[in-house]
């Protein structure tokens, strides 16, 4: 039985992978609700057999009486911004003032949702936080595992912490929204309103059917796996199994990122969730270390603002 359990959590866990990570899935639901059912099964009948990380606990137990306490190891920034063309060419040759005329920049979405702090050890999703203040967040481990798109294990028995931003797809927020009418419930203002409160839900089962989804942006501590770039950074994390934005673009001069943020102006409703900016970062991290933070943001990367 036991060999059984692993050899379920693996093909449940690459097929949820599938669905979920990469809109890819090479099976029917029935055939996953199947085989998740026969786990669900022997963990019943083999209660040693039962572990946290399986693919049967993504909508965990007890409902919480509160929010512990998170201490992010390394604090959850913000981000300078800009609200105009100028802004970036001034960003632009500060960044070269610091580290000469040889930069390449990533240039992403910027998600309309809540930023959270994901740590995995060995493989295993074993925390999740909010934001909060930037040095201290709220545990909401539960209510993230409800996010299908989440991994419960990577593909890698690696220790690490990601970042990213929880989300309420446009589509997901209009459908709770009629409900919630239907019911005569005060509707969310906004997806990003519907995110955070989903996130802040005592009962992981109300989370679960909100139907979030996230993507991650950052690997804290790149330089300690050996990649060179923030790009290669992002490809590893897909790598690991993680979800990332595809809309991303790398530049190499800040007119290549003026077009794309400018493309981006009249492209933002053809996307299926909603950005408040784009943001771009300096893609070497020799050059991102070069450059360091101020208090509150790092000098390698500016978040370039929609009006609102
Ligand atoms: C490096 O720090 C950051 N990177 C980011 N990247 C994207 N795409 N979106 C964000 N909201 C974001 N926020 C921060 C603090």
């Amino acid at each position: 039985a036991e060999a059984r359990v692993k050899e379920l959590h693996n093909i449940l866990n690459q097929y949820n992978y599938e669905y979920h990570v990469i809109d890819k899935p090479s099976v029917s639901d029935a055939e996953y609700d199947s085989l998740i059912t026969e786990l669900k099964q022997l963990e019943q009948q083999y209660p040693e057999l039962q572990s946290p990380d399986s693919p049967t606990q993504r909508v965990g137990g007890a409902v919480l009486d509160m929010f512990s306490k998170v201490e992010h190891r390394v604090p959850m920034l913000s981000l300078g911004n800009a609200f105009n063309e100028d802004d970036l060419r001034s960003f632009d040759r500060r960044v070269k003032q610091a580290v000469g005329e040889n930069v390449r920049y990533v240039v992403e979405m910027k998600i309309d949702g809540l930023a959270v702090s994901l740590r995995y050890e060995d493989g295993v999703f074993v925390q999740g936080a909010t934001r909060g203040d930037g040095t201290t967040g709220e545990d909401i481990t539960a209510n993230l595992k409800t996010i299908r798109s989440i991994p419960l294990r990577l593909k890698e028995n690696v220790t690490l912490e990601v970042r990213g931003e929880a989300f309420m797809p446009k589509k997901s927020f209009v459908k709770l929204n009629e409900d919630r009418l239907e019911r005569e419930e005060e509707p969310f203002a906004n997806p990003r309103n519907a995110a955070a409160g989903s996130l802040r839900q005592l009962d992981p089962k109300i989370a679960a059917q909100r139907n979030l989804d996230i993507f991650v942006y950052s690997l804290v501590n790149p330089e300690e796996l050996g990649v060179t770039s923030h790009s290669e950074a992002l490809q590893y994390l897909e790598k690991l199994g993680f979800k990332t934005n595809k809309e991303r673009k790398v530049c190499n001069t800040i007119e290549e990122v003026v077009e794309f943020v400018l493309g981006w102006h009249t492209k933002r409703p053809e996307l299926s969730y909603d950005i408040d900016g784009i943001v771009i970062k300096v893609d070497s991290l020799d050059q991102q270390e070069e450059l360091g933070f101020t208090a509150k943001s790092p000098r390698w990367a500016i978040a370039y603002k929609f009006p609102a």
